[in-house]
């Protein structure tokens, strides 16, 4: 007998409440997920439509109680059961439950409009934050100090999850806020409406003969049956926005309609001008930022056909589009792809799914392209097209790199290095503009020596160790903990501890060394404020500084013509992040921040200054050469397992209580013990994760690696029922990821 799980109402709030039904004898081989269905519905048994959400062969309760289902809806599959459908994927793939799928991919009402999310966010600087937590903490107010402490971790604090995680009351906020330590925000901080009526229509640009070419090479493809993904590769400034843009046009002309999918950062005004410009009132864009009832609204548009291009992060990929053509995902590497949520899916994989299932095509493209995406192209399960100069052949910057040791030999202490001076100086007299950037991802909790730049690592893992708050130094991905040590292991020196340098020290620093410089700042502090990202960006666009300062933000997508010289300040502090992905974000962020050098008429200049001048990520991504980082980089990961050469399944437990923590995870550690020995598979952990240092949450994690992907599939199933059957685990949030 099979049963099926059934909802109503998609489109309600409460998607979680399904009902089981018998399915009769005649429709079990036809029935799947996503399926319209008519249902007998409440006391008057009423007939209603349901949609299948899941089939069981075992009933949730007793069956002389539960009714049959009557019939299956339509022949043709309408748009809401395709994405049920692929939600139901994601659920299997990512592992997740059911609701949490569903509601990821569909529009779902919010019942109150005004119910926004609020955050709470710091208004000191992080220097300022870390001595009042020191403050707050000595004079025992411990609730507020771990408040604190969190938004130096996070950022950005949801509110209700702050209250329930934990415990943040009232009593411990308002006294915060009433000195201006912290600030309750709605979440509109980067909201943009456009008004695309305003803006003056604008003609595509005529493609260069490469261009042309690649334009080509993909509509070759395109013949196809199935046509492959294609990844375009193609260097910064070498106009991948115009080859999209032709590809975009050519499927509207068809009909069709069009997902586009960007980074949140690059959403910027300009980017959604063009966008409005070329195409008009086809086009919507969505933000993060927007709330559920936003979204809402921009999904009924594309779902009742009144616009043909949808533009946007992530959850863009799930526009209910009845006849979806393209998927592009540009800047394909991008980390933010990545759900942090259940079910933590890919945009990438969950495209190619998405497209497949819809034929539509999909195209991915990045001057610096994820290792998983490549290896694809390589393995010719991707098609590649490559575009190998710039725009009118104008040359890549020269790029040289900058030995921080040497300079600390030499007696500079300075943030900057002579040759960085020299060459900030030599822009100032001839007007063009520098961009100065601190790669300072992952710089909390690592331990590094100022005067060799050894940073202490795993002695079996190959990552940084990360400091915690007992002092003990902890590696994420196994387990191992040593003391704090008092003098560096390499040159004895005992200037070694956390990174402390900061976007507005390297302001001040410019200051004292360029008084008649004009220098704006772009990072955290400064942009938090409604409309100030899009500020600092158009101020500097204009020319109205000589100096861009700030972190990641400022080296993604942008096009600014003057520029000439980036400095990428302490290039190696990615290095040291505890994930096997370290070199190649390093690899990425350096090559993208070289890339907004000489973009315009002028020819480009880059300094790197580095602690590691001799490692593989920052050599090759001074000479921009893709192919050698690759190459290092994927014998790596063969060496070690990591994907993509093997699949990896982590399981994340957190909870406020650690003891229960520790007993549950025991447990689940040794289900999944048994399980993966079947398999002949270690099981490496259970550590702590390398995220949430929030004091009262504690997470911990296994993790498996293994080149079937089925084996981890299985593994991942077996284990996520053994979860749902234990009430033990009830009180624990469990979380999978899975590459
Ligand atoms: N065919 C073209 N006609 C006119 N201008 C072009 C053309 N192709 C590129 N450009 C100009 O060259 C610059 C770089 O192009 P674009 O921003 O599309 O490059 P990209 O490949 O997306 O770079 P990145 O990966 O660095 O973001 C832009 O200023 C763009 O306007
Ligand atoms: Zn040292
Ligand atoms: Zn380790």
């Amino acid at each position: 007998m099979t049963y099926a799980d059934i909802i109503v109402d998609i489109s309600h709030e409460k998607v979680d409440r399904s009902f089981q039904y018998k399915v009769p004898e005649e429709l079990q081989h036809k029935l799947q997920v996503g399926m319209v269905v008519t249902i007998p519905f409440g006391n008057g048994n009423h007939e209603r439509k349901g949609y299948v959400i899941g089939l069981s062969d075992t009933p949730a309760f007793d069956t002389s109680r539960m009714k049959e289902l009557t019939g299956i809806c339509s022949s043709e599959e309408t748009t809401e059961e395709r994405l049920i459908a692929l939600a139901a994927w994601m659920k299997n793939q990512y592992g997740s439950t059911m609701v949490q799928a569903l509601k990821t991919v569909l529009p779902v009402r919010e019942k109150v409009k005004a119910k926004e999310k609020r955050y709470i966010i710091l208004n000191v600087s992080e220097e300022e934050a870390e001595k009042i937590a020191g403050k707050l903490e000595s004079g025992r107010c411990k609730a507020r100090a771990r408040l604190v402490r969190a938004l130096l971790e996070e950022k950005k604090l949801d509110y209700t999850k702050a209250s329930k995680e934990f415990g943040m009351t009232a009593s411990v906020l308002r006294p915060l806020a009433d000195e201006g330590i912290v600030q309750v925000v709605q979440d509109e901080v980067y909201r943009m409406t456009v008004d695309g009526a305003n803006i003056p229509h604008e003609e595509l640009s005529i493609l260069t003969e490469p261009q042309q070419e690649a334009f080509d090479q993909i509509q070759e493809e395109w013949k196809a049956d199935p046509p492959r993904p294609v990844l375009i590769h193609g260097v910064t400034g070498s106009g991948k926005t115009q080859v999209y843009m032709k590809l975009i046009r050519q499927v509207i002309d068809e009909g069709k309609q069009v997902i586009v999918l960007v980074p949140e950062i690059a959403l910027t005004y300009q980017t959604v001008r063009r966008f409005y410009g070329w195409f008009g009132e086809k086009v919507s864009v969505l933000n993060s930022r927007l709330s559920a009832g936003e979204r809402y609204d921009q999904f009924k548009r594309a779902k009742r056909g009144e616009i043909q291009i949808m533009v946007g992060p992530r959850s863009a990929l799930f526009t209910p589009f009845s006849n979806l053509g393209l998927i592009i995902i540009d800047e394909e590497h991008e980390q933010s792809y990545k759900s942090e949520n259940s079910p933590r899916y890919h945009a990438r994989e969950t495209a190619l799914y998405r497209a497949q299932m819809e034929n539509a095509r999909l195209v991915l493209g990045s001057a610096t392209p994820s290792l998983e995406a490549y290896t694809k192209a390589k393995d010719g399960e991707f098609r590649l097209v490559k575009l190998d100069a710039r725009f009118e052949d104008r040359p890549l910057p020269k790029v040289s790199v900058v030995d921080l040791r040497e300079e600390l030999r030499e007696g500079n202490r300075s943030v900057l290095s002579r040759s960085l001076r020299k060459a900030i100086e030599n822009r100032l007299k001839c007007g063009e503009q520098a961009i100065l950037f601190l790669n300072r991802r992952g710089y909390a909790g690592f331990v590094s020596c100022r005067s060799c730049g050894e940073v202490l690592k795993c002695p079996h893992c190959d990552v940084a160790l990360t400091e915690h708050n007992n002092g003990r130094l902890v590696c994420h991905y196994c387990g191992y903990e040593q003391p704090r040590v008092e003098k560096c292991p390499v040159c004895g020196s005992p200037y070694i501890g956390g990174f402390k340098a900061g976007t507005q020290q390297i302001e001040q620093v410019l200051h004292k060394n360029f008084p008649k410089a004009r220098i704006l700042r772009m990072d955290y502090d400064t942009t938090r404020a409604k409309g100030s990202y899009e500020k600092i960006l158009s101020s500097f666009a204009a020319h109205e500084a000589d100096i861009l300062v700030g972190t990641q933000m400022i080296v993604k997508g942008h096009d600014f013509p003057d520029v000439t010289l980036v400095g990428a300040l302490a290039a190696d502090l990615s290095l040291n992040v505890a994930d096997y992905r370290c070199a190649e974000r390093t690899f990425q962020l350096l090559t993208q921040a070289v890339g907004r050098s000489g973009r315009g008429t002028k020819p480009g200049e880059a300094i790197i200054q580095s602690y590691h001048p001799d490692h593989y990520s920052i050599q090759t991504a001074a000479a921009q050469d893709y192919e050698a980082f690759y190459q290092e980089e994927m014998a790596y990961r063969m060496l070690m397992d990591y994907p993509p050469a093997a699949h990896m399944l982590s399981v994340l437990v957190s909870g406020e209580n650690e003891e229960l923590l520790e007993q549950g995870m025991d447990y689940l550690a040794k289900f999944v013990e048994r399980i993966a020995s079947r398999y002949r598979i270690p099981v490496i952990g259970p550590a702590y994760a390398a995220v949430g240092k929030v004091n009262d949450i504690y997470r911990k994690v296994l993790y498996l690696k293994h080149r079937d992907e089925r084996i981890l599939q299985d593994i991942k199933d077996k284990t996520e029922k053994y979860i749902e059957l234990n009430s033990g685990f009830r009180r624990l949030y469990i979380q999978f990821d899975y590459t």
